[in-house]
């Protein structure tokens, strides 16, 4: 699905990346892990296309797209949930979708505001998605409650809809399990199968090391920007380098 090739990415003194090869595996669930600062939402950044990388190439299914806008990213179909689910808290949820769809699927709000007002038609269309998503994620009893409203889980289960409605064939989550119980955790985890079996790619970011030995098809440790180690949850588990910079440590949460 993506090839990731050589990636770095400099803040001034600090890579944050750091010559990171990988891919991501098409159908499967591809977990990335690593401690506080690692760089996991970098590399997620660049991958969507918020930040030029300083050097490295992302390809796509054959397409390069390593210097690409977030907008275009969307619209070859990656879409993202973030550690913080943004809504707008007075509008409704089902709103909140529409103009998020758009947000996502267009470059700037003033294109979004213009659209929303001519384009009738497409906006039918984006209230339908909108609906199709959310039920999707078993969210249809939110539709017309103010997103300020709902609980943190189902926050996370509307950021889900929200990235699902623009209909990608890859979604990058990071921390999709972030600030909700073990049950909740274990819905969304769920529901993260129920995606992979719809037949969109997965790479997610998540702390909740339970949830990623059982959920995760393959795994990436990332350490200080570099990739320390790769491969299935057995193998991951078993491997000292990871024990040591990871694992062994107290940021291996249950
Ligand atoms: N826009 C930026 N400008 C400067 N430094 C940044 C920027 N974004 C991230 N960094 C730095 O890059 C490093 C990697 O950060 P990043 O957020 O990618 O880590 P992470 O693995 O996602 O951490 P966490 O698990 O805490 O979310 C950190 O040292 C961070 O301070």
């Amino acid at each position: 699905m993506l090839k990731i090739e050589h990636l770095t990415k400099r803040f001034g003194g600090l890579l944050a990346v750091n010559d990171v090869s990988t891919t991501i595996e098409t159908g499967k669930i591809n977990a990335i892990i690593g401690p506080n600062g690692a760089g996991k939402t970098t590399f997620f950044n660049l991958i969507a296309g918020v930040h030029k990388p300083t050097s490295g190439t992302i390809t796509l299914q054959g397409d390069d797209v390593t210097s690409l806008r977030p907008d275009q990213v969307a619209q070859l179909g990656v879409a993202r949930t973030f550690q913080t689910t943004s809504l707008f808290d007075m509008a409704t949820v089902l709103d909140n979708l529409i103009v998020g769809h758009r947000l996502r699927t267009r470059s700037g709000l003033l294109d979004v505001l213009r659209g929303s007002s001519l384009l009738r038609e497409e906006e039918r269309i984006c209230r339908e998605k909108a609906r199709d998503a959310l039920n999707f994620v078993g969210g249809s009893h939110l539709e017309n409650r103010m997103a300020g409203d709902i609980s943190q889980e189902e926050r996370k289960r509307v950021a889900f809809a929200l990235a699902l409605a623009t209909n990608p064939r890859l979604l990058l989550l990071d921390e999709p399990a972030g600030g909700v119980n073990p049950d909740e955790t274990q819905g969304l985890a769920e529901l993260i199968r129920k995606i992979v079996k719809s037949g969109i790619t997965v790479c997610l970011i998540e702390h909740k090391m339970n949830m990623i030995m059982s959920l995760a098809d393959k795994i990436m440790v990332l350490s200080y920007g570099e990739k320390i180690a790769e491969g299935t949850p057995a193998e991951i588990r078993a491997n000292p380098v990871v024990i040591d910079a990871y694992l062994g440590s107290d940021h291996a949460d249950a």
